[in-house]
């Protein structure tokens, strides 16, 4: 049986950014997801905020010198077995590099990782508002580093002006077109973005399988919850723009369900995933394709510009349907709908195996039991 794969999601920023602030509001939004941290500076972590979050399940501090130069793909390794033990339970592991962390570097370790349990969660850059300009200025690989992220957090944008910001996200979508950008104070992203907000019901489930269902009901869940925050007084103006947003965590993505009774064509879902619309941040669910046969289900796992397919067999009497979910900002519902729905194989189409190959090259090995996509 497969169980669910543990996202690692790693978080840079320049120093003073507001990498740890975003851990200890994510924590304490994500009060029911077991997080696993790896800190790049023991130092830089306030202790007594991770400790009243009460969420760091386990924290690996790297405290000599810099994860990314110092650490090599094996003793990333280790501390991602150590992490992903599920005697720990993890549900998703943070790595939080220093300032000066090279992202491409974390990254490719970590698609490198021998570890069967994780799965690459994304590049989040925390950048400071406020300090955007002077430290573009005299760090000019910020610019790399924002255009190698999955999602870029505009932080403290409390201390800029609201036509700043704006000038500040047409400069970020110049540097980096297409990356999605959220604004954020004091580090307050919904977790949503970041991982499958994906409890377990009790400590002796062990993992949970992600279903579509689960998805939707988390969502749900997460907007009832965004409504009692703003009743009781905590609908922080995480926008810095003075407006009370109401659903405002929400407000900052937009999330699209797409579902077909009839398998897709493998190459015209392939065409619609390399030239996906820019702001397109995560698709995951499942898909039957045409040319498949009727064993093989292809979980979808995208991330930014990562893309994996996970392959497991179908449960005997399960319906063969795709059901998919995609979330990002500035993306057109009805459009992406409409190109979805053109992916639907004709049943006059011949399809075999060799129209395939595109999605298995972004293939994993087909896993024994019932697997998922993972956030
Ligand atoms: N005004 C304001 N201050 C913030 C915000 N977010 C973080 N801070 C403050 O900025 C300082 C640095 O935040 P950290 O979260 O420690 O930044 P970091 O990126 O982890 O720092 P390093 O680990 O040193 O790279 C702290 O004093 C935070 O309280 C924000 O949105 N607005």
């Amino acid at each position: 049986m497969a169980t669910q794969r543990i996202p690692v999601i790693l978080v840079t920023g320049f120093l003073g950014s507001g990498k740890t602030t975003m851990l200890n509001q994510l924590m304490r939004d994500s009060a029911d997801i077991r997080i696993g941290v790896i800190v790049n500076d023991f130092g830089s972590i306030n202790i007594d905020a991770l400790a009243v979050a009460g969420q760091v399940d386990s924290m690996i501090p790297i405290e000599n010198g810099c994860l990314c130069c110092a650490a090599d793909a094996t003793e990333l390794d280790g501390m991602l077995d150590r992490l992903t033990d599920p005697e720990l339970r993890i549900d998703v592991v943070v790595i939080e590099a220093s300032g000066l962390a090279e992202p491409q570097s974390m990254i490719r370790a970590l698609l490198s990782s021998g570890n069967e349990r994780i799965v690459y969660g994304g590049l989040v850059e925390v950048v400071d508002a406020a300090e955007f300009p002077d430290t573009r200025l005299r760090h000019p690989e910020l610019e790399r580093h924002v255009r190698a992220a999955d999602l870029v957090v505009l932080n403290k944008t409390d201390r800029v002006a609201e036509d700043e910001r704006h000038g500040l996200l047409e400069s970020l979508q110049e540097i980096a077109p297409g990356v999605p950008v959220v604004s954020a104070v004091h580090g307050r992203v919904d977790p949503a973005l970041l991982f499958d907000h994906q409890p377990r019901e009790t400590a002796e489930e062990g993992f949970r399988q992600l279903s579509f269902a689960d998805v939707w009901a988390d969502a749900d869940a997460d907007a009832q919850a965004d409504g009692a925050h703003g009743a009781d007084g905590c609908g922080d103006d995480i926008h810095g723009d003075g407006q009370d947003h109401g659903h405002h965590l929400h407000a900052a993505y937009e999330s699209v369900e797409f579902s077909s009774a009839e398998p897709l064509h493998p190459r015209r879902l392939m065409e619609f995933l390399d030239s996906r619309p820019l702001g397109l941040y995560r698709a995951k669910g499942f898909l039957h394709f045409a040319g498949a046969g009727r064993d093989r289900k292809f979980g979808l796992h995208a991330v930014g510009s990562y893309l994996r397919f996970q392959l497991s067999p179908w449960e005997g009497d399960e319906p063969r349907t795709t059901q998919l979910v995609m979330i990002g900002t500035g993306i057109h519902p009805d459009t992406l709908t409409k190109r979805l729905t053109e992916c639907v194989a004709a049943p006059e189409e011949e399809i075999d195996e060799t129209h395939l190959m595109g999605v298995l090259r972004y293939a994993d090995e087909m896993d024994s039991g019932t697997g998922g996509p993972t956030g």
